[in-house]
């Protein structure tokens, strides 16, 4: 009886997902207006017309892409299409008055600077609390402590100060031992600790450590070269005078203090034993003078800048002859392993073997072996050499993460989570629009010809479409000719943008909540157009980019936060989002995605760090179905790369690589309302699984475990005809192209509809779900998913299934305490009455927020009907997002990428350790 009952709902579901996937197709068409097809068919024209300028330009700019991709050198294609954009009206930006940072490279602004420290020190020693000049030592001395010149002496005689010493989280103080060690040694190495912990202020404590050793032994600090990307140069000025006053900073910039020429500065530089800082562009610019002398130490700030071993810069950093060498960088690895090498050949070379034997030994096989679709022997074997390339970089290389120190910094916590935003009527019509212009349709129709003509047009294509996914004037300004008018009443409105219409409801509720904002997005054009926005609903905002001039932007970022009238910090992703310190906001918005996982988790990293007090929020914000989520999809796959090597080598994977032509396409939520990844990530994650389980279960029945386990054999069953019908087609249209030939033919000539098969009267929203998604989840199995993952859906599903019918249950019995037989359930069910199917109707038009823990708890405080206030932030701005903001699914970050697992496993180890000791204690005690 109840195989028959449930072989009946399974076909009939397999049936009306079958026709839900024809309609799905053939109504694509009708929703490309003329106006997408004429801006898809001009903008094919012109890009096609500026190919050969751009490949001329590409040329020249490779000299300087080397150096840094980040500063205001280079200009992306972003960077032109602000150009073109329409003045906006008012757009005065908001005045600020910051005082300039000075350095050191004018000798007598040292002179001056040094006498008043010294005076100020003098003056709080002998009572006077009132001075002009803040260091660490008097601090130290208003904190009630004496002596602050007394050291603190570690092993082998590097004496560190004391008021630095006592001031250093104790990681730190291990961090600084780690470093004297590798001077002893005459070793280069890697600071790698997260975001946020302290890596310049270690460094800056070592260094102190040697000029104070100095004084004493004459061998302690000589002259060094600090390289860091321009936005931070001045941050470490700063961080130099508070912490070592009596150090000799100087900038080499234009920014700097310095008068007349370099040569002039190295020179004292270099004769007073001082620290020389500069940029990646300058080192390149003055390479030759800086070789010319013999630095102690040359240290690279955010040193995965020279990632890639072949850049000018990489190759100029590895000439300097020192074996001080050190890298500090909180992303060491960010796309591929060779990464990694390059970092490594800077500070250890040889230590690595050479570029090709590294490649082929050990980057080839982990790589390999990371893929989902990997076999048995090649996932074994990257294990195995991870866990050997793990062992031979780590005593040069110390990383310890937020969640490892936890116990010492006491960072509030921190709610991070990926929304998935519908895309406004306009985007969906200019993005199929463009999927199906001749641009696209060349890269996916024509013969794959390795080379740089179909590299280039994909990749103007796949930005193309992350400028309608960011917002459509973006797109269609590039689309349309420069005489034509622009409508400055509508220009960059944001109900005209899925993305921007969050934000919007965003910032209207943070503000009345309190809290302050970042907003980072990779292009200067969406930051225009944020900006617009900003101003016309009258929010205090500091805007940073490339063009804001070096010697303002630490000035500018120490105004925000000291003055909380600015509601939010705007910059770009590659400027604002790189090392430095935004503690004064407490949340923040990555607008859209970057390939490199490392730049946007850098971004966000700028709030959550030592110095925050408040709890912070994270919005990733990615357009449902759009190239967005492939980008985050990949980003996951990088970050799980970097965490085998880096964190875990049993790490596994769970993703694979997008084919081409899965990136031009705009995925369909399916009928739960969940995206791909989404629906990807529901099905892997036990975490969100097991707490969605325990939620549910909470409040509904569970169903007998034979019958269950019947279920499951025969949603088997008809799963594997699925997959067998599926391989077979596969099987036949092996090619792509034929493949998306024939889709396209569907969709414009699209077959007579069958009348939908006659549902059972069962077939309410939440039973529904869970067949269609073995459905769209089978092409991703058939495409490269280790045949386990089958089963591991198959189980997924009907657990979910099995949770789903309990809620069906729930509604329809009520609150009742007894387990109840399915087949009680189904008749039940099947007797329905119109009532009920009003209930389902209702609760099929609510939003459904699966694989959320927190929107799950939103729902059921909704439920229980308590009111916004006794939400916490978080939870109201959720219910808000998804009932007004069209957000159509949001996944908890640090679940997907494995990190709360890991962090849950620590704190696991940690209350563990404690008790141990604690019944060690309790022996003795008893003893
Ligand atoms: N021991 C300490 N006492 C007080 N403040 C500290 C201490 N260590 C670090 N900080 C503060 O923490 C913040 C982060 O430090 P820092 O900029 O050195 O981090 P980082 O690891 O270099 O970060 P990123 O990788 O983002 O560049 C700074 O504001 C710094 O002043």
């Amino acid at each position: 009886m109840v195989d028959t009952v449930i072989n009946k709902y399974l076909e009939t579901q397999l049936a009306l997902a079958k026709q839900k996937q024809v309609s799905k197709t053939t109504s694509k068409e009708d929703h490309i207006s003329d106006k997408s097809k004429a801006a898809a068919g001009r903008l094919s024209k012109k890009q096609s017309k500026q190919k050969n300028q751009h490949r001329h330009q590409e040329n020249h700019d490779k000299s300087s892409k080397d150096v840094d991709d980040e500063e205001e050198y280079v200009a992306s294609s972003e960077d032109d299409c602000e150009l073109r954009l329409p003045n906006i009206a008012g757009s005065s930006r908001s005045k600020h008055h910051v005082s300039k940072i000075v350095d050191d490279g004018d000798t007598k602004l040292y002179n001056d600077r040094v006498a008043k420290w010294r005076q100020s020190l003098s003056d709080v020693q002998s009572g006077n609390l009132s001075v002009p000049y803040i260091s660490a030592d008097i601090q130290y001395v208003l904190d009630g402590n004496k002596q602050p010149l007394e050291s603190h002496e570690l092993q082998n005689g590097l004496c560190i100060p004391n008021y630095i010493w006592k001031q250093l989280y104790r990681y730190q103080r291990v961090g600084v031992k780690w470093l004297w060690e590798l001077h002893q040694s005459q070793s280069g190495g890697l600071l790698g600790d997260e975001m946020g912990l302290g890596k310049t202020v270690q460094v800056i404590a070592f260094l102190a450590g040697l000029a104070n050793t100095d004084s004493l032994t004459r061998s302690g600090l000589g002259a060094s070269i600090i390289v860091a990307p321009a936005t931070v140069i001045f941050q470490w000025v700063s961080h130099f005078h508070y912490w070592s006053p009596s150090l000799r900073v100087s900038v080499l910039h234009q920014a700097g203090s310095h008068c007349g020429n370099h040569h002039k500065l190295i020179r004292n530089l270099h004769e007073s034993h001082g620290v020389l800082l500069i940029t990646y562009a300058g080192l390149v610019k003055y390479a030759k003078d800086l070789q010319a002398r013999k630095w102690q130490y040359i240290i690279l700030d955010e040193g995965h800048k020279i990632r890639n071993p072949e850049t000018q810069v990489s190759k100029l950093v590895r000439k300097f002859d020192t074996p001080h060498k050190l890298l500090i960088t909180g992303s060491p690895m960010q796309n591929s392993l060779q990464e990694l090498w390059s970092l490594f050949d800077f500070m250890r070379p040889g230590l690595l073997g050479t570029h090709t034997a590294f490649m082929e030994h050990f980057a080839v096989p982990i790589t390999q072996g990371g893929y989902a679709n990997a076999t048995e022997i090649q996932e074994a074997t990257a294990l195995e050499i991870a866990k050997a390339l793990k062992a031979i970089i780590t005593p040069y290389m110390l990383r310890r993460t937020k969640a490892e120190v936890q116990e010492f910094i006491h960072l509030p916590e921190k709610n991070e989570q990926v929304l998935f935003c519908a895309l406004s009527q306009e985007q969906r019509d200019l993005y199929m629009g463009y999927l199906m212009s001749s641009t696209v349709r060349s890269i996916l129709d024509k013969d794959n010809k390795l080379g740089d003509p179909l590299r280039a047009r994909i990749l103007v294509a796949l930005s193309t479409l992350r400028k309608i996914c960011n917002h459509p004037d973006i797109y269609l300004y590039e689309a349309f000719d420069d005489s034509q008018e622009v409508n400055e009443e509508t220009f960059g409105h944001w109900k005209r943008s899925g993305k921007m219409s969050v934000v919007h409801s965003l910032l209207k509720i943070w503000h009345k909540q309190g809290h302050r904002s970042l907003i980072f997005t990779q292009s200067r054009a969406m930051l225009c157009i944020l900006e617009q926005h900003l101003q016309k609903h009258q929010f205090k905002y500091l805007r940073m980019d490339g063009t804001v001039s070096v010697s303002q932007r630490q000035s500018m970022i120490k105004t925000f936060n000291e003055n909380a009238e600015y509601l939010v910090f705007l910059a770009t992703t590659r400027v604002g989002g790189l090392g430095v310190n935004l503690t004064g906001a407490d949340r923040v918005i990555i607008y859209d995605p970057d390939w490199n996982p490392a730049t946007d988790n850098q971004a966000k990293e700028r709030a959550w760090r030592i110095g925050q007090q408040r709890n912070v929020t994270v919005y990733r914000l990615l357009s449902a179905g759009t190239i967005e989520e492939k980008i985050y999809q990949r980003q996951i796959f990088k970050n799980f790369l970097s965490n085998r090597i880096l964190v875990d080598p049993n790490q596994k994977n769970v993703l694979t690589t997008s084919t081409l032509q899965g990136l031009f396409t705009l995925e369909e939520l399916n009928c739960e309302g969940d995206t791909e990844t989404a629906s990807l990530f529901k099905h892997t994650k036990v975490a969100i699984h097991e707490k969605r389980k325990l939620n549910c279960k909470k409040n509904t029945l569970t169903l007998a475990k034979n019958k269950i386990a019947a279920m499951k054999k025969l949603a088997k069953q008809i799963s594997r005809k699925i997959a067998k019908s599926a391989e077979s087609k596969a099987a036949v249209t092996e090619d792509p192209r034929e493949a998306y030939k024939k889709k396209r033919e569907l969709t414009l000539h699209p077959p007579h509809q069958e009348e939908a098969p006659k549902v059972n009267t069962l077939d309410g929203k939440a039973v529904n779900a869970p067949f269609e998604n073995v459905l769209s989840e089978l092409d991703i199995i058939n495409q490269h998913v280790k045949k386990d993952y089958e089963e591991n859906l198959i189980n997924e599903t009907l657990n979910k299934a099995e949770v789903e019918v309990s809620c069906i249950e729930e509604e329809v019995v009520g609150n009742t305490e007894n387990k109840v037989d399915i087949t009680e359930t189904l008749t039940k069910t099947n007797s329905d009455d119109n009532e009920k199917s009003r209930k389902r109707k209702h609760s099929e038009s609510e939003p459904k927020i699966e694989s959320l823990v927190a929107v799950k708890k939103v729902k059921l405080k909704k439920d229980k009907k308590e009111k916004d206030k006794n939400l916490n932030d978080d939870d109201y701005v959720l219910t808000k997002l998804f009932a007004k903001a069209g957000v159509k699914n949001a996944l908890q970050h640090d679940v997907v990428v494995g990190l709360a697992e890991k962090e849950k496993r620590l704190r696991m180890k940690e209350e563990a350790t404690m008790k141990a000791k604690k019944a060690v204690r309790a022996l003795k005690f008893s003893s």
